[in-house]
C-alpha cells in the first residue's frame, strides 16, 4: 500500500497504530466492535505485504466469515 492509498482511506488513529505496528514488525492481533474498521485494515494489510513481494496466508473459522474477503478468498 502506498502513502496516497493511505491518505485517501483516512484511517482512525487506532487503525493508523495497528497499521504502523504490522510495517514495523510486530504480530498484532486486530479486534474491535462491529463495523469499526478491521476487515478494511486487514485487507490493506494484506495489500501491502503483497506490494512489499511478500506471500500473505490468509485463514477463517468459517466460510461465513471468509465471504467479508472476497478479492482473497
Ligand atoms: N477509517 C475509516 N473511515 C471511514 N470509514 C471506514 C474506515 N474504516 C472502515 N470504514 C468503513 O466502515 C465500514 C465497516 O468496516 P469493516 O467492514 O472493515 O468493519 P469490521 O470491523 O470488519 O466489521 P465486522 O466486525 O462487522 O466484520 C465499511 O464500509 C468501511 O469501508
Amino acid at each position: 500500500m502506498d502513502a496516497a492509498m493511505e491518505q485517501q482511506l483516512n484511517y482512525t488513529a487506532i487503525q493508523n497504530l495497528a497499521l504502523s505496528m504490522v510495517k514495523a514488525g510486530h504480530s498484532v492481533y486486530i479486534g474491535g466492535q462491529a463495523g469499526c474498521g478491521k476487515s478494511t485494515l486487514v485487507t490493506h494489510i494484506m495489500q501491502w505485504v503483497e506490494n512489499e513481494g511478500k506471500s500473505v496466508a490468509f485463514t477463517c473459522t468459517t466460510g461465513v466469515a471468509c465471504s467479508n474477503f472476497s478479492p482473497v478468498c
